[in-house]
């Protein structure tokens, strides 16, 4: 059946490529998904020589611009019957039209996360297929497919495999002969062989149907490239797609391409794979489904695990989430088994135990020293041991602020309500937040005093205090800004695995996923600063963060040591990080979740606004307020707007208001009611979040 009947009831789909040689009888409408800012689908005719299939790239006429769009429904009758209606201009069927799957994947994002279906399924396509091609478009393409194809290698050259142990073992089993749609939690520690997991169960999913595709999400750029190279040694005879933000327009086309095609059965990825376009997609595996970095920071800001599991669910096939330390909602959820469970509670590598984790003090305040006796004197014997040592630090730049003893000036930003941080190397004083950099003044630009001071320690500081600590030692650091040119962190962890480094300094860059053999010390400086945020998830993150990093001690020999300079050896998530009881920690947090009514025990929306005045912003947030409070039962609580905590960014000041309900169905209902038709003033800009992360 080319034809068939949904909803509504003259509503005709055509799915398929074949679609294409059948000519529908009557006139012809398409539904045409553009990307402009609330419009919906729109209303074409079809040309009565023109075939055109659901899921089709056209080109059309918007307002007074020509632009790609994606035909989401062929209908024999328009509501703009008799009005003026504009024709598609081209069909550009250069590639198979995307599937009814992928359709349905944007129209459930955009309805979930309150955005047009138009911005969601546009934004969802690399550039070179929502522009209008160019004259090279053809050759580009087959070039594009020249890239795509599978390597020649025999079956048989196939990398040698671990034999799994038994933990692992019954995690594969359980993933393989699961039936259509079941979700796991996969909850391994550190260094359990998840990883080897996923191999094996991709394994078996490719080979027992040819045309299958998987998709393995991983969080941090960095991280592709490794573990890409790890999937394509188990597969040398699979092309592997890979996709991250950091990829040139063509290089992502080429990815998409080969696995819109069918060509590329695994697609390696950040976040935004998980718009891919898959000719039959039968596993989804969410490595570290923890991490932030599957939450989009802006425009449709989208969870790419939350949509990962929606898309498996409507695939019928499996999805694994892999974690040492998930996320409380999928803790929860595991919980009420809505999740499968599955653990893996030991190290893989039969000489690998989990490290031992002690608190120690830091050094006295205004010592200028960050690295204590302590933890000097375990990191000299880890290296006449012959084993590296990684120092872990969350904050980049020299110090987090320039300020003078004198007249009391710091360094801010004159754009963000935010210091600016002192980077020693270049020079400059720069925002975190806007990018905005001013060279370093010779003397306070206040009252003239040539003393000012460095106050608090970045990575780069930290470095020096190292090399002075440790002189003739290799020391390397890696964190955004020396990594900031392409392929450079790749390299850099490159020479980490390959033994040229000593000391390895860093941010949570280096914290996640890396498997690295010879570390057998991880020193953790200053975590008490993220202990004492006011964000409700604050500590959730610092936990697995923590976890992360501690993890990457004693992965292959030996046992491994952490060591955690502390001022608050009682705080509970310390005990519990010590104990390497992630079960303790996240069943102690729901609980207290669970009084405090907090996530994930509720479901939270955030409307912010940006204005040129914070009062503005507010005054806008109030309004929408007042209205919702008007309208909520008791399911649905609206608080009061407030400034954001960062209030100024890039000389816009901002105010949020948090809407929470006790059902996401009813949360969601609300939401449509209040935020249909709403008009911001022309200067007040606003936008809503679901599920934020970050309140
Ligand atoms: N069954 C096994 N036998 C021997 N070695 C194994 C086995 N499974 C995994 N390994 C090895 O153990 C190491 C850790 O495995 P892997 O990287 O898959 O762990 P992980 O659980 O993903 O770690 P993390 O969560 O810390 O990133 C790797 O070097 C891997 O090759
Ligand atoms: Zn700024």
């Amino acid at each position: 059946m080319l034809f068939s009947e949904t909803s509504g009831k003259t509503q005709k789909y055509i799915f398929g490529e074949e679609a294409r040689g059948i000519v529908p009888e009557g006139n012809l409408y398409a539904k045409v998904l553009v990307d402009v800012p609330g419009l919906g689908p729109l209303d074409y005719k079809v040309p009565d020589d023109m075939l055109v299939a659901v899921g089709d790239r056209v080109t059309a006429n918007v307002q007074t611009r020509k632009v790609v769009g994606v035909v989401a429904a062929l209908e024999n009758a328009t509501d703009l019957q008799g009005k003026r209606i504009r024709s598609i201009t081209s069909v550009l069927n250069d590639v198979p039209p995307l599937s009814a799957e992928w359709l349905a994947l944007t129209r459930f994002a955009s309805l979930y996360y309150l955005r047009g279906w138009g911005e969601a399924a546009l934004s969802a396509l690399p550039l070179f297929f929502k522009r209008l091609p160019k004259k090279n478009h053809r050759a580009m393409l087959e070039k594009f497919r020249r890239k795509g194809i599978a390597p020649s290698v025999e079956r048989s050259s196939t990398q040698s495999k671990p034999v799994l142990n038994a933990e692992q073992m019954a995690a594969v089993d359980a993933v393989v002969s699961a039936k259509g749609f079941v979700p796991f939690l996969l909850f391994g520690v550190t260094g359990s062989g998840k990883t080897e997991v996923y191999l094996h169960v991709m394994e078996e999913v490719l080979h027992r149907d040819p045309e299958a595709q998987v998709l393995l999400l991983v969080p941090e750029i960095n991280l592709t490239p490794q573990l890409q190279a790890r999937v394509k040694a188990r597969f040398p005879h699979e092309y592997v797609a890979a996709m991250h933000s950091e990829y040139s327009d063509g290089e992502r086309a080429a990815a998409w391409l080969a696995v819109h095609e069918g060509r590329a059965r695994i697609l390696v990825g950040t976040r935004l794979s998980i718009f891919s376009s898959f000719k039959k997609l039968a596993l989804i595996l969410v490595d570290e489904e923890h991490d932030l970095s599957y939450k989009a920071g802006d425009g449709l800001r989208y969870s790419a695990r939350d949509l990962a599991v929606w898309r498996a669910a409507k695939n019928s096939c499996p999805v694994v989430l892999g974690s040492a330390t998930p996320s409380l909602e999928s803790w929860a959820k595991a919980l009420k088994k809505e999740y499968v469970l599955l653990t893996l509670t030991q190290r893989a590598m039969s000489k690998a135990k989990l490290p031992q984790i002690d608190l120690i003090d830091p050094n006295p305040k205004g010592s200028g020293m960050l690295v204590s006796p302590e933890a000097e004197g375990s990191i000299r014997s880890e290296l006449d041991a012959g084993r590296q040592v990684l120092v872990f630090l969350n904050r980049r730049g020299y110090s987090p602020v320039l300020s003078c003893p004198s007249c009391g000036w710091v360094s801010a930003c004159i754009r963000c309500s935010a210091f600016t941080v002192f980077h020693k190397r270049e020079k400059a004083l720069i925002c975190h937040h806007c990018g905005w950099r001013r060279p370093v003044p010779d003397a306070c630009p206040v009252c003239g005093n040539v003393d000012i001071l460095p106050r608090g320690t970045g990575t780069e500081r930290l470095e020096e205090e190292l090399e002075r600590l440790f002189p003739g030692k290799r020391i390397l650091r890696i964190d955004r800004d020396s990594t900031s040119k392409k392929h450079e962190a790749e390299k850099a962890f490159a020479r980490v695995h390959a033994g040229e480094v000593d000391i390895l300094v860093g941010t949570q860059m280096i914290a996640k996923g890396h498997d690295f053999q010879n570390v057998g010390l991880v020193v953790i400086l200053n975590a008490d600063t993220q202990l004492l945020s006011p964000a409700a998830r604050a500590r959730e993150h610092l936990f697995s963060t923590l976890m992360q990093v501690a993890g990457r001690a004693g992965r292959a020999n030996g046992k491994g040591r952490v060591l955690i300079q502390t001022r608050f050896k009682d705080e509970p998530l310390f005990e519990a990080l010590r104990l390497q009881d992630y079960r303790r920690f996240a069943n102690e947090t729901l609980e207290e979740r669970r009084e405090n009514f907090s996530v994930p025990f509720v479901y939270q929306a955030l409307i912010t606004a940006e204005s040129d005045a914070l009062a503005k912003a507010v005054l806008f947030l109030e309004t929408i307020a007042r209205r919702g409070r008007g309208v909520a039962s008791g399911e649905v609580r609206v608080f009061d707007p407030v400034p954001m905590p960062l209030v100024r960014l890039m000389n816009r000041e901002r105010a949020q208001l948090l809407v929470e309900g006790d059902e996401r169905k009813t949360l969601h209902r609300f939401l449509r009611g209040l935020l249909e038709g709403v008009k911001s003033p022309s200067d007040v800009v606003w936008q809503v979040e679901i599920d934020p992360t970050d309140v």
